[in-house]
């Protein structure tokens, strides 16, 4: 039976994303689109400056765009995604969720909150339980997931298929794409021949996201995962796909035949929008690549490359499709897996 679908920030650079990935879906029917009050009322081809390489849906084109108010929303609408600004989000949410709302949410407010999932499906699909938890501590008859940060997202699956070697510190540098920015985030003056080596709050997500999706859950809370992150975090002219340097320190010897098979062998996961395999290894020390690689199963999947060994552990890159595997295609893989998981 379908399943149907709003989106809170439809106009937005990372609402695009989602009616991208929302069309054609086998079991989501988008019913509802919300943005500012400057775009409610008005038809989404009229609200949206669209974006994105492929025409708007013609369906979607028509819809009439309504305010980010809960009153605005048919309540028949069993799931929505959220693409809002984050001081925005901290706001509305909230009201959704107290109207019993269930939110698949990209925004970075409460995303370290003890009683939020933060997800990666094929990573820490467990931690969806934190909804009973969180139900009892806010009373809201709706429940909140969110999804990592596009930096913290493309490098964490790599960390999980390591962590059995017993992961003790990982420095990362990144070099991320302008879109992450969104659309007016960085101007063409500022970044053409140019790297600005600071993305304000990233490195903060990066080093706590990480321990957090890496967590112990005890079906109460969540112990951050002990290992110390370091992250340095640096933008770049590509338009999407970050790329990441990643040194990690480990407990136990591994070589890079090792790591590269942990990687390769970490277990995907049974969903529609899920890439077969998480994680690509690359032999050729010269990918993954932001342009030749970003778009690596439909944007989902995870890409891994240069793997050597170092005295304490090992060093490689890798690289996501930040608006896709980093935004919408994170949420919409949440909410797949709360309707998998009867959540929805
Ligand atoms: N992981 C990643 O790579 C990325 C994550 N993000 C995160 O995703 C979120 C959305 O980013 P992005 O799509 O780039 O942002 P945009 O600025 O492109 O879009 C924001 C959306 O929110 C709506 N909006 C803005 N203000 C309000 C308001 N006061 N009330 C209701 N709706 C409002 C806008 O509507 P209107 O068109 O009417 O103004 C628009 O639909 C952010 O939290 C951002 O940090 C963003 C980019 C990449
Ligand atoms: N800060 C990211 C994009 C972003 O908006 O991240 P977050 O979802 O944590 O707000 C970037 O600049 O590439």
């Amino acid at each position: 039976m379908a399943v149907r679908v709003g989106i809170l920030g439809a106009t937005g650079a990372v609402g695009q994303r989602f009616i991208q990935l929302l069309d054609d879906h086998p079991t989501f029917e988008l019913a509802a689109l919300t943005a500012s009050e400057e775009s409610a009322g008005k038809t989404y081809a009229e609200a949206a400056k669209w974006r994105v390489n492929a025409p708007i849906p013609d369906e979607v084109a028509e819809m009439e765009v309504g305010a980010t108010t809960p009153e605005a929303v048919p309540e028949d609408v069993d799931l929505l995604f959220s693409s809002l600004p984050s001081g925005v989000a901290a706001e509305v949410e909230p009201k959704f969720l107290h109207e019993g709302y269930v939110v698949s949410s990209n925004s970075s407010n409460d995303r370290m909150a003890p009683d939020v999932p933060l997800t990666i499906p094929e990573v820490n699909a467990e931690h969806l339980d934190l909804i009973e938890v969180q139900r009892d501590e806010r009373g809201w008859d709706g429940a909140l997931v969110k999804n990592p940060n596009c930096s913290t997202i493309t490098m964490v699956p790599t960390l999980a298929a390591l962590d059995q070697f017993g992961l003790e510190e990982v420095h990362v540098s990144t070099l991320q794409a302008v879109s992450g920015a969104g659309y007016s985030g960085v101007s063409s003056m500022e970044i053409i021949d140019n790297a600005i080596p600071h993305i304000g709050g990233e490195e903060d997500k990066m080093e706590t996201e990480s321990r957090k999706l890496l967590g112990e859950f005890d079906g109460v809370d969540v112990e951050l995962h002990e290992m110390e992150v370091a992250a340095s975090c640096n933008r770049i002219p590509t338009l999407d796909g970050h790329l990441e340097n990643v040194f990690a320190e480990t407990e136990d010897d591994v070589t890079p035949e090792e790591a590269a098979d942990a990687m390769r062998e970490y277990p995907g996961i049974d969903l529609h929008t899920a890439p077969e395999q998480l994680i690509h290894v690359f032999e050729d020390p010269s990918r993954p690549q932001p342009r030749l690689d970003r778009e690596r199963g439909d944007g989902m999947q995870i890409s891994a490359g240069g793997i050597q060994e170092t005295e304490n552990g090992l060093k490689y890159n890798c690289l996501a499709h930040n608006t896709i595997r980093g935004a919408a295609g994170a949420s919409l893989l949440n909410g797949e897996l709360l309707v998998e998981e009867g959540w929805v």
